[in-house]
């Protein structure tokens, strides 16, 4: 089987996020086969949106700003507008991650609105599929998906540091492998039918 390609589409205004984004990208990495690009969705060329159209899957990534996606986000998704004339996106598969200063700060909102672009576009959810941490007297703010999200991962990082949590990069990385497994589990699937 011919290599995968995955597109971390994400913005940082301050850098947290794309902290978060690079763990993502080790993530999908990690699985053979698979070519992971990244782009800036702030400052995007006709080359960033070639290497979208051509992925078998788009990974969204954006801070959580007033409780929704950043406004270079926002800026972003419009443009996809033609895309979504097109349908050019259709059946690629989507996953999504944010980050914000609260524990909450609504980043619910901002997963919620990733999963709602990725719909409208046609495109294939990946959930999680990670049970929650930290929610025991005998867990930890150290474990795996310590924020409890299942729609995408769900980092917080302080806002007077620029350090970003282990375990919210570890929760990204499981995110990234998640969606380069069952993109060739997809990708197997097209060619099996085709057959
Ligand atoms: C304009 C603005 C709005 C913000 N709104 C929220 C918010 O709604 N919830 C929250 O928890 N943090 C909020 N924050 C904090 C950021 O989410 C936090 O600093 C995050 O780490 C920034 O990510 P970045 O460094 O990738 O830009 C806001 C920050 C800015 C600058």
């Amino acid at each position: 089987m011919s290599d995968i390609s995955i597109v971390i589409a994400s913005h940082s205004g301050y850098g947290h996020t794309a902290q978060i984004a690079t763990a993502v990208a080790d993530g999908a990495r990690s699985v053979a086969g698979t070519r992971v690009h990244r782009v800036d969705v702030a400052s995007l060329g006709d080359a960033d949106w070639e290497l979208m159209d051509a992925a078998d899957a788009i990974i969204f990534g954006t801070p959580t700003y007033m409780g929704t996606a950043s406004g270079a986000f926002h800026a972003f998704a419009e443009a996809t507008s033609k895309r979504w004339m097109s349908r050019a996106w259709s059946d690629k598969l989507a996953a999504g991650f944010t980050n914000s200063g609260s524990m909450s700060g609504d980043k619910l909102h901002t997963l919620q609105y990733l999963s709602l672009l990725a719909a409208q576009h046609g495109m294939l959810w990946v959930s999680m599929n990670l049970l929650p941490g930290w929610n025991t007297t005998t867990s930890s703010p150290e474990d795996d998906n310590r924020l409890g999200f299942y729609l995408g991962a769900g980092a917080q990082s302080f806002n007077d540091t620029p350090a970003v949590h282990d375990a919210d990069l570890n929760t990204a990385r499981h995110l990234g492998e998640r969606v380069a497994e069952h993109t060739r589990v997809h990708r197997a699937g097209l060619t099996a039918v085709a057959r």
